[in-house]
């Protein structure tokens, strides 16, 4: 069966916002990043764009200090109007808020990075399908930013989130994913 991508999003968020303090969600992470840490793009990449994670979200914060400890940079997403989205510095000097969607953002003063610099994006979302689909938030931020986008692309995807069969309407403007590390 169809269903619209809204309908889809909001079950996932229902489901996730349950299962956020559940074991098996960070047994699930704890796979998650050994599968990431192996991958060539992991090895490869000194410059990575990755978000703050939210409760019900993969969690970002082993990955970050692992990138950190690694000596790679990190650079985190700040949505500008018109649904454009830049990646900055993540350094200790930087001030992080809660913007009015309660999603952290840096401030600024602060330094972006070229696109063509960042060389692995990790990237949230609420459902993937094996086939490469993905549902976020609903802002369409990542693909925009994907679009021009010719670094590696990876996705964690916990087993709330996988989906063996897209069960959702694609769009013309989504951009499918290139590699969605599952359980
Ligand atoms: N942790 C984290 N940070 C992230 C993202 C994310 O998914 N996770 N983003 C991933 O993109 C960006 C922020 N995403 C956003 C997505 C939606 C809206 C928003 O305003 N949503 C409206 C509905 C939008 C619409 O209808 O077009 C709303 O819910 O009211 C804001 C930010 C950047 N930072
Ligand atoms: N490149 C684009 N150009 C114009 N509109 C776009 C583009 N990408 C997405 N949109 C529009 O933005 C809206 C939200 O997109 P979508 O539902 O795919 O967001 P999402 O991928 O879930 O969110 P996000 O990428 O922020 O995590 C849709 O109406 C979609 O048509």
């Amino acid at each position: 069966m169809t269903q619209s991508k809204e309908d889809i999003r909001n079950k996932q968020l229902k489901q996730l916002k349950l299962a956020e303090n559940n074991w098996e969600k960070e047994q699930d992470e704890l796979i998650l990043y050994q599968k990431l840490f192996m991958t060539t793009e992991w090895k490869n990449a000194q410059n990575i764009g990755i978000t703050i994670s939210q409760a019900e979200e993969i969690d970002t914060k082993p990955i970050i200090l692992k990138a950190l400890l690694e000596k790679k940079e990190v650079y985190i997403p700040k949505t500008l109007p018109k649904r454009k989205m830049v990646f900055v510095h993540l350094k200790s000097e930087i001030n992080i808020k809660r913007n009015n969607m309660g999603i952290l953002e840096p401030v600024e003063p602060y330094e972006t990075i070229e696109k063509r610099m960042l060389e692995l994006l990790i990237i949230p979302g609420v459902a993937y399908s094996k086939s490469g689909d993905r549902i976020g938030y609903g802002g369409g931020f990542y693909d925009r930013y994907l679009f021009n986008f010719s670094g590696d692309v990876i996705a964690l995807a916990d087993r709330i989130r996988y989906f063996e069969k897209c069960a959702w309407k694609i769009e013309e403007t989504d951009i499918k994913i290139p590699k969605i590390l599952s359980i």
